[in-house]
């Protein structure tokens, strides 16, 4: 059984948009953005699409500190509002456990250190919005809302979901063997989603991570593991994983998508060949061209002042001043991700 979903606000038009004449205070979107690489043309792209949708909300930039000024430059001047923060690692001894790239991605747990914000929605910086999602910000507080992720493709491998052939997004399909017991717990897709800044809430993620064996997927797993008893699974159209369209193509309808993340491997629009398996189908060239037109478009560029630029340092907490300064550097993701 899913945990009950509150359809009705995952509908229709928000109904705070009037709240945010008082200013940021009550949410914001905000994203994560780590080296000196090409990631920063994800922001950019979806400070345009935020733009382009008339989100009511600012976009925050939750950023390491190897991230080189001229990028902050060009964000500052798409009227994004930089933070940066401290890179979170897992402990030294069990770092392998994680894929290499996805390692840095620990460092996302500070964004709930962000309490001047009421409710946040984080969006990867692989993420393009095409509709308006500021409704969801009307969400209850108190839960982790965020789309289910799909087990089909390779990079499962190391799951006994695809061991033995079990998609959590197909249960009929290959159904979870009587033997093995309750088939696992729903699994979100940590690319998009919808909490509440807190640090009480975040002193007690740094705690379980540091009691936490690590896992491939990184901070995805660990907040799967975390949120699993208050996660509300959103309609999948909030947070396309690009792989649904070719492995469950019935449970999803591309002209309905208002989130779209280019997490298959090639399909990041600024890298994007069309060589790579899957890429050359019409669906995919289509989303990638919507994420390109959105972001040559120099109508959606900002015209703002620049805001007020909020960053900052967080101090350590005492758990990671505790710790020994990591020895290991992260790696950046191969640039067929
Ligand atoms: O060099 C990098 C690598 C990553 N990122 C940031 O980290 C995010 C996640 O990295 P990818 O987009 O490369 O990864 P995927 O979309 O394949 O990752 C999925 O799995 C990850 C597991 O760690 C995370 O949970 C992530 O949110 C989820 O979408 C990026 O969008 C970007 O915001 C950077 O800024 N620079
Ligand atoms: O959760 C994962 C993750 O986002 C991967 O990077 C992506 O390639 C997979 O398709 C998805 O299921």
């Amino acid at each position: 059984m899913a945990p009950e979903v509150p359809v009705d606000v995952f509908k229709g038009t928000s109904k705070v948009a009037t709240a945010l004449n008082n200013g940021y205070s009550k949410g914001a979107f905000i994203t994560f953005l780590a080296g000196t690489g090409d990631y920063v043309k994800g922001v950019v792209g979806l400070a345009k699409g935020l733009r382009k949708v008339k989100s009511a909300y600012p976009l925050v930039v939750a950023m390491l500190p190897d991230v080189p000024e001229e990028h902050r430059e060009i964000l500052r001047s798409q009227g994004c509002i930089l933070h940066e923060i401290e890179p979170i690692y897992p402990p030294e001894n069990e770092v392998q456990f994680a894929m290499a790239y996805y390692v840095i991605n620990y460092s996302k747990l500070r964004i709930w250190n962000f309490e001047e914000y009421k409710k946040m929605i984080y969006l990867d910086a692989d993420i393009q919005v095409f509709e308006n999602i500021d409704h969801l910000f009307d969400t209850p507080d108190g839960y982790f809302y965020a789309s289910m992720d799909c087990f089909c493709e390779k990079t499962w491998s190391h799951t006994l979901q695809f061991k033995v052939g079990y998609c959590q997004q197909c249960p009929d399909r290959v159904p979870w063997p009587v033997d093995m017991g309750s088939p696992p717990p729903f699994y979100f897709n940590a690319g998009m989603f919808v909490f509440n800044p807190s640090r009480s809430t975040f002193d007690k993620l740094l705690e379980v991570l540091y009691a936490t064996p690590v896992t491939s997927f990184a901070e995805q797993d660990f907040l799967n593991m975390f949120f699993e008893k208050v996660f509300k699974p959103l309609p999948l159209e909030f947070n396309l994983v690009l792989a649904m369209l070719w492995r469950h193509p019935e449970n999803i309808d591309v002209e309905k998508v208002k989130v779209a993340h280019y997490c298959a491997a090639g399909s990041k629009p600024w890298r994007y060949t069309g060589k790579e398996v899957n890429m050359d189908r019409e669906d995919i060239k289509m989303l990638v061209k919507k994420w390109w037109d959105i972001y040559n478009d120099e109508s959606l560029d900002f015209k703002g002042e620049n805001p007020v630029s909020e960053e900052q340092t967080f101090s350590k907490s005492s758990i990671m001043a505790s710790m020994p300064e990591p020895t290991i550097s992260y790696i950046p993701a191969p640039t067929a991700a």
